[in-house]
């Protein structure tokens, strides 16, 4: 079926935010022409998007796998000793929910009710968190939902691993508990959940959940894909509709192939943190300087577009585990036998295959006592008091563990790991994010501030300590991997000691080299036993600047993009307001992360379900209608209505 040039509402980004704004309205009212236009390809029935286990795979650079869009830093980064840093992020329907990690987290109370927003307090957004979710775990929480869209499960396996690194974490005085994503705990460790279905063993995506179900019943909602949008159109300061370009740029002579779709009602940009501040300032929307420079017609006057860009950051450590422990290296690693038992294994019965989750099964929230406190300076301390003190539901730290090396394979001695991904969730660092030209093509000018403020080191360098004390603590230890850690000087306590050399033995019985002994070159490691450690490792000045070196030099992304269209005052730089309408404009509201005035501790997929549905709602009281529930079934994964989904079997 052709597309029509005239709709109601448009919305330009089919990421989570965006597919539950496209999919909620276009359900809600059948006469309402909805369209949603994507830039990156179509996710329906992709079974590089629907596997869970494979999701390592998108975050390929080779020019094939064009998942993702790849954001690197303009310039080097004195905080990053020189380096620029690259963030990836979403280029596919679904957006960043078909090619995550599949985490499932939520946010804190305190972090919604810290947008000191009208109708944004976390008590105001329960009842959409309950209606997003098909919570598929048993649970003491009451702010759980068992009828939305969206699945939620432990996934079709979870690895002894994950009972180990539990155990580990006990010991080390972090308790377990069977729900620390209740909005409130910030001290604990769980069975992380995952975004997949249990029935089915499928990645819960958005599109899948909120726009392929509609069109399977409707026939009001367009989809546009491969189609990047340029720019909004406005008549005066009134938004009536967009220009979009083919997501390639394949010549056409130099000249821009613009087609332009009009809106009668309204426009939503929901196109990611990095995507939606780049669409309004090539509309006219953004700071008066900027688009002076760029030779573009002034709308509204914001300098607050593109600033306070917000992440979490990430360090990993990779740890040798026994050969015995079940990890995803050799499948990641591309041995033929591995591969075809887990494919197989999925094809016959993905409910319960091993492909069938994410192999992150366990993690951890953590708060600093007082006495690590007083070990982590001045910066840290400030930021505490002011940040953290008073909001005893506010983590400092995320933890978890992967059953395997989250690394490249192809640079890794062989052998069996875990990597303990260590996140800090509430940065003080800020970045930016502009347009350098009005072309749409072009890269825009990026700073992922990483690190810019001094108050961040502390934080991971202690959960780096966390959670090598977690590891050295797990029976299935066997050393530390030396490439993917601190550079302690080798007389130190703290240097790093690789495989343990029964281990080493193992797993290469015939090699002459084993054991060899050549000073800091190589020396065989001590046989590993877990009961034997007692103590933590003490580290010293010298110790503690070779970790935030190795900060410095390897801290990166958790993907998790916020906050560069900020919801809050005009005159402190806000860009929307509480009904997300972009400040100076009307008929056009921004709807994903970039609407995000402070941080959220959490991996951020449950927030842009929850930002699309409270803006789905908004927009839906603006045009006189109501969001239907339950929504359309989700293809694949009927919810048997009227059934709590963790008593269905
Ligand atoms: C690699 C990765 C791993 C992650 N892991 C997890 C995890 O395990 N758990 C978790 O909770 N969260 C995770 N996240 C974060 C989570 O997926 C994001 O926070 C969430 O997807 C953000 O939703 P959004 O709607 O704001 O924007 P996005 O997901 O970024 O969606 C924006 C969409 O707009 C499209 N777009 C951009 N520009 C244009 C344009 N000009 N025209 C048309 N379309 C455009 C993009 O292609 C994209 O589909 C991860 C994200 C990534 C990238």
């Amino acid at each position: 079926m052709g597309h029509p040039e005239e709709v109601d509402v448009i919305v330009c980004g089919g990421g989570p935010a965006g597919c539950v704004v496209a999919g909620r309205l276009a359900f809600a009212e059948p006469n309402l022409k909805v369209m949603l236009i994507e830039g990156g390809a179509n996710n329906r029935d992709d079974p590089w998007v629907y596997r869970p286990g494979i999701y390592v795979r998108n975050m390929q650079r080779d020019g094939v796998n064009d998942k993702a869009t790849f954001y690197t830093d303009t310039m080097k980064s004195s905080h990053l000793r020189g380096r620029q840093s690259i963030v990836p992020c979403a280029n596919i329907l679904g957006g960043g929910s078909s090619i995550n990690f599949q985490m499932y987290t939520r946010a804190s109370a305190s972090d919604w009710d810290d947008f000191k927003t009208d109708g944004w307090s976390a008590q105001d957004l329960l009842p959409l968190m309950k209606r997003l979710e098909n919570y598929q775990k048993p649970s003491n929480s009451d702010s759980h939902g068992y009828d939305g869209p969206i699945a939620i499960s432990n996934g079709g396996c979870v690895s002894a691993l994950a009972q180990d690194f539990l155990r580990a974490s006990d010991a080390i005085g972090v308790p377990f508990s069977d729900d620390i994503q209740d909005l409130d705990t910030a001290h604990g460790s769980e069975i992380w959940a995952k975004y997949i279905n249990r029935e089915t063993g499928r990645r819960s995506d958005a599109a899948t959940a909120y726009v392929h179900s509609v069109m399977d019943v409707q026939n009001n909602l367009f989809l546009r894909t491969n189609a990047r949008v340029s720019r909004v159109i406005f008549e005066g300061n009134k938004a009536v509709g967009v220009a979009y370009v083919p997501a390639r740029n394949r010549g056409h002579g130099g000249k821009l192939m613009e087609t332009i779709v009009r809106a009668r009602k309204q426009v939503v940009i929901s196109s990611g943190t990095l995507g939606t501040p780049q669409i309004l300032e090539r509309s006219g929307v953004g700071s008066k300087d900027l688009m002076q420079q760029m030779d573009i017609k002034v709308v509204s006057d914001l300098p607050g577009v593109g600033e306070q860009y917000q992440d979490h950051y990430t360090t990993l450590s990779l740890y040798r585990v026994s050969n015995e422990s079940f990890t995803l290296d050799d499948f990641l690693r591309g041995d033929k036998e591995a591969q075809k038992e887990l494919f197989q294994e999925w094809e016959t019965a993905p409910h319960k295959a091993r492909l069938s989750s994410n192999a992150i099964d366990a993690g951890f929230k953590i708060r600093p006592t007082e006495e690590e406190l007083k070990e982590m300076g001045p910066e840290f301390n400030e930021l505490w008091d002011r940040y953290f003190k008073d909001k005893p539901d506010k983590p400092v730290m995320f933890g978890s563990i992967v059953s395997g090396a989250y690394a490249d394979h192809s640079l890794l001695p062989p052998g069996k790991y875990v990597t303990m991904f260590q996140y800090l969730e509430y940065p003080a660092s800020r970045g930016k994010i502009h347009i350098s030209s009005r072309n749409p093509y072009s890269e825009p000018y990026f700073d992922s501030g990483f690190m810019n403020n001094k108050a961040d080191f502390a934080p991971i360098r202690w959960s780096y300590k966390k959670t090598r004390e977690l590891a050295r603590r797990m029976d299935a230890f066997r050393g530390e991997l030396t490439s993917h850690h601190p550079h302690f000087h080798p007389g130190s306590e703290a240097a790093v000691q690789d495989i343990d050399i029964a281990t080493a033995k193992q797993m290469l019985p015939d090699a002459l080299t084993v054991g060899i002994h050549m000073g800091t070159w190589h020396r065989p490691g001590e046989k590993f036993d877990a009961a034997k450690v007692h103590h933590d490792i003490k580290y010293t000045e010298e110790d503690d600047k070779a970790i935030d070196d190795w900060i410095a030099d390897h801290v990166e992304t958790t993907w998790h993009s916020l906050g560069t269209c900020a919801m809050k005052p005009r005159e402190q730089g806000g860009v929307v307001d509480p009904r997300l309408n972009v400040f100076g404009t009307t008929n056009l509201k921004v709807v994903d992360l970039s609407i995000c005035p402070d941080n959220l501790g959490t991996n951020t997929y449950s927030s842009a379900l929850l930002v699309g549905e409270k803006g789905a709602d908004l927009i839906a009281e603006d045009l006189g209608l109501k969001v239907r529930t339950p929504h359309a079934p989700v293809p694949h994964a009927p919810v048997p209505a009227g059934v709590r989904a963790t008593q269905v079997r």
